[in-house]
């Protein structure tokens, strides 16, 4: 079996083999993997595999693999967070976009390497170590959702589950090469997504074409009454999957070419926009002013979000527990001795921004840059179909590098935040290389306008050699 299959590719395996066989190669690709990307495989693949041979188990994605990010529950299949705190919890309930998976027959393969409670944008606060970067092992391969993209990028999953709070998708997906959405704000349920920074984050699939996002997305997407902030809104994503962008209008926003963008991220990007041109669409500069303040509005907002929703680690329900003499003193020895570091740092910055006397100063300021970002894009949406932007600043950068700074580590979120804070869609595509590593283009849309990203992104990808790149074989 080849490496890097397509959905397409699969079921044709599957109906040449069987998808006992698919799914058994793919174990064993995970066995021998030495990327680390995997927090654990599922005992139950084999079999949800044997049951789609013998008809039991039919749908659009039947006998194929998917890879989940640890952070979303799988009834039976541990879900930690990437964090000791949750060491040994094994979810009673499959989440709203896994209950989906297995109705359209995906089998679950297994679960995949995070930041810890997805706070990070390398994989290195996970506590199961980094996953490596497939392009080069001395990379990071971005995050949180590293190990979701490290995944399809090393060929172990064709597809697979991210979440993206402040490009937590896109990120990865950049830094390995492959295409990642982040949805519109309502438009997948986070119904068993375990909460970091509800008001911003999403769950999103990655793969490695743009066909493959749209599959997932009409088996995940649509309205669930038990995510009271899910939208009622159904779109038909393969039937965007059209070679057309003649009359596209393409913004493109000075303030994301900034300060500190690699020249040949940039390079790749603008390569990008003048083939957009040559396929017969149009580009035009547009100005967000307010994207300067994105970035630290994003990070108090997510910090406040955290230090509520990281409340309930207590050592109560679930998870070890450290002992003590009252419940106080277990609770904060608990937590103390099993968030890292990160997360620890940021429950701080996020109680002490909500705590009373500096909520106005802090919380309550973010939300209003919350609304001004928003008009930007409202503004920008008038006038323009699609905004094109670098994903990431810079190429998947080296373990370790920023690990001591945190701020550092937080700057390279620019391009991304913005689009969490106004709940817009976005999809990173790979777009070429910066010194051999890859470069993604992010392409942003209107709220609920999935169709003219999808149709936009998969242009691309059907007149550009991009996505078929792929990581030699490291040692
Ligand atoms: N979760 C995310 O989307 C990643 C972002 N870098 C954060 O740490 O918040």
């Amino acid at each position: 079996m080849t490496k890097w299959l397509s959905i397409s590719d699969v079921k044709e395996i599957i109906a040449a083999t069987s998808a006992e066989e698919v799914t058994a190669s793919y174990l064993e690709l995970i066995e021998k993997s030495s990327i680390n990307g995997y927090t654990c495989t599922s005992d139950g693949a084999l079999d949800t595999a044997k049951m789609v041979d013998k008809g039991e188990v039919a749908g659009p994605l039947a006998g194929v693999p998917i890879a989940i990010k640890d952070n979303i529950s799988t009834k039976g299949l541990a879900t930690t967070c990437s964090s000791k705190i949750l060491e040994g919890y094994v979810p009673p309930y499959d989440a709203h976009v896994i209950e989906r998976l297995k109705a359209a027959g995906a089998v679950i393969i297994g679960k995949t390497n995070m930041d810890e409670f997805a706070m990070g944008t390398s994989t290195e606060s996970s506590c199961y170590g980094v996953t490596l970067n497939p392009w080069d092992h001395e990379r990071v391969p971005g995050g949180s959702s590293g190990g979701s993209a490290a995944v399809v990028a090393a060929g172990e999953s064709p597809i697979s589950l991210g979440s993206d709070t402040g490009g937590s998708v896109r990120c990865p997906a950049a830094f390995c090469g492959v295409v990642g959405l982040k949805p519109t704000y309502g438009a997948v349920s986070r119904y068993g997504l375990i909460s970091y920074a509800n008001s911003l984050e999403q769950i999103g699939p990655m793969a490695t074409c743009v066909e493959d996002i749209a599959a997932v997305m009409d088996v995940i997407g649509g309205y669930d009454a038990r995510d009271s902030t899910s939208i009622d809104n159904k779109i038909d994503y393969q039937a965007a999957l059209v070679d057309d962008v003649k009359g596209l209008k393409i913004g493109v926003p000075d303030e994301y070419f900034g300060e500190g963008v690699d020249s040949s991220t940039e390079k790749a990007v603008w390569d990008a926009i003048a083939k957009y041109e040559e396929m017969g669409a149009s580009w035009g500069k547009v100005s967000m002013p307010n994207t300067k303040y994105a970035l630290a509005a994003y990070y108090t907002i997510a910090m406040s979000e955290a230090s509520s929703n990281l409340a309930r680690f207590d050592g109560t329900r679930y998870g070890p527990r450290s002992e003590g003499e009252n419940w106080h003193v277990m609770a904060s020895r608990t937590r103390a001795e099993n968030f890292g570091k990160e997360v620890q740092r940021r429950i701080l910055l996020g109680t002490y921004a909500l705590s009373a006397g500096y909520q106005d100063k802090y919380y309550l300021k973010a939300l209003q840059v919350r609304t001004l970002v928003k008009q930007d894009f409202e503004k920008a949406f008038a006038n323009f179909d699609v905004l094109m932007a670098p994903t990431m600043p810079l190429p998947a950068f080296k373990i370790g590098e920023k690990v001591e700074d945190p701020l550092s580590q937080y700057l390279t979120d620019v391009n991304t935040v913005p689009m969490n804070l106004a709940g817009v869609p976005c999809i990173s595509v790979p777009c070429g290389s910066s010194d051999g590593l890859p470069v993604g283009l992010q392409i942003i849309g209107n709220h609920f306008d999935e169709a003219t990203l999808i149709r936009a992104a998969y242009s691309f990808e059907k007149n550009t050699d991009h996505h078929k790149a792929r990581p030699g074989e490291v040692a």
